[in-house]
C-alpha cells in the first residue's frame, strides 16, 4: 500500500524552511500584543505573517475543507482548538517569540499533523541555528538528514533538566514554579536549562543533550510536533502527574526514559492550567 502521508510530511519541511528563512529576514519584532497585566504574551507582526504563510501554503496542496488547522494566531483570534478525526495540522509559527523579540537565538517553526487524533508526523525547524528536527510515526527522528536518539543516562543525579517560566506571572503559579526547580535542582542534579521555546526543548531531549523537559502552561502547538520526535528518538511522554500525556492539557513531561520522568514527577508541583480544547469551546 503507498504511503498516505509521505507527501505531506515532505511538504511540511519544505514549508517550515520557508517560513523560518522568513523569520530570518523579518528583523522587525514590533510587539502588537501584550496580554493581561499578570502575563507576558507576546506576539508579533511576524507570528502573524508566517502564520498565514503556513497555513496559505497548505491549503493550496491540500485543499481548502479537506483538512483542519489549529494554529497559534488563529486560536488567538478565536478559531476551534479542538482535535477530530480530521486529518489536522497543528502549527506554531514562531515559537519562542519572546526570545525572537530580544535577539535570543532560539525560534523554532513547528508543524504537527494528526489523523484520527494521532501524531502522524512532527516537523521542528529551529530557523536561526539552521536545523531541521523531523519525525515519522515508526519512522525513527532525524535532524538534517542524521538519526537521532535521546541519551542513555538513567542516573538523575548526572542528568540535566529543562523547564521553562512559562508566560504567567501570577505570585501563586511563580511561587509553584520556581520551587519545583528547587527541588529538582537539589536533587541534585548536574545543571537546569531552558532555550524559551518549547519545540527546542523538546528536540535537545530528542538528541541526548539533556535527559527531560517539563513545563505546565504551554499549548498544544507548542509541543504536538516535539512528541513525535521526542519518542521516535526513544524518548517518553507523560503527563505531569505520571498519567498518560495528553496533547490538549497544556502540561507534559518528555525524557529520555520512564525512570528519568517518574523521579523529575516526584518533584512537581502541579497549578491549574485550562485545558486547550475546553478554553475554546467556551467562546
Ligand atoms: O508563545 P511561544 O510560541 O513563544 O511559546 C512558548 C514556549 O514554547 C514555552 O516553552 C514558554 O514557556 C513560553 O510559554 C512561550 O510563550
Ligand atoms: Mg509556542
Amino acid at each position: 500500500m503507498s504511503d498516505p502521508w509521505q507527501k505531506a510530511y515532505d511538504f511540511a519541511v519544505e514549508v517550515a524552511r520557508k517560513a523560518g528563512a522568513e523569520i530570518r529576514k523579518a528583523g522587525e519584532s514590533e510587539i502588537r500584543v501584550m496580554t493581561k497585566s499578570s502575563t507576558v504574551d507576546l506576539v508579533t507582526k511576524t507570528d502573524e505573517r508566517v502564520e498565514k504563510i503556513i497555513i496559505g501554503a497548505l491549503k493550496a496542496e491540500f485543499g481548502e475543507g479537506t483538512h483542519d488547522f489549529i494554529g497559534e494566531e488563529s486560536v488567538a483570534k478565536g478559531e476551534a482548538c479542538i482535535l477530530t478525526d480530521k486529518p489536522t495540522w497543528i502549527i506554531d509559527p514562531v515559537d519562542g517569540t519572546t526570545n525572537f523579540v530580544h535577539g535570543f537565538p532560539f525560534v523554532a517553526v513547528s508543524i504537527a499533523f494528526a489523523v484520527n487524533k494521532e501524531l502522524e508526523f512532527g516537523v521542528i525547524y529551529s530557523c536561526l541555528e539552521d536545523k531541521m528536527y523531523k519525525a515519522r510515526k515508526g519512522k525513527g527522528a532525524f535532524c538534517d538528514d542524521d538519526p537521532i536518539q535521546v541519551s542513555d543516562v538513567k542516573d538523575i543525579h548526572k542528568s540535566i533538566i529543562i523547564s521553562e517560566h512559562g508566560t504567567d506571572r501570577s505570585k501563586e503559579k511563580v511561587t509553584k514554579i520556581f520551587s519545583t526547580m528547587q527541588r529538582i535542582l537539589c536533587i541534585p542534579v548536574h545543571g537546569l536549562r531552558g532555550s524559551g521555546t518549547a519545540a527546542t526543548n523538546m528536540c535537545l531531549v530528542a538528541s541526548g543533550a539533556v535527559e527531560a523537559f517539563f513545563e505546565i502552561g504551554i499549548h498544544c502547538w507548542d509541543i504536538a510536533a516535539g512528541a513525535v520526535i521526542v519518542k521516535e528518538a526513544g524518548g517518553v511522554l507523560l503527563d505531569v502527574d505520571g498519567g498518560p500525556f495528553d496533547l490538549m492539557s497544556r502540561r507534559m513531561v518528555c525524557a529520555n526514559s520512564d525512570v528519568i520522568a517518574n523521579r523529575i514527577i516526584k518533584e512537581i508541583e502541579i497549578f491549574p492550567s485550562e485545558r486547550d480544547d475546553i478554553a475554546i469551546k467556551k467562546k
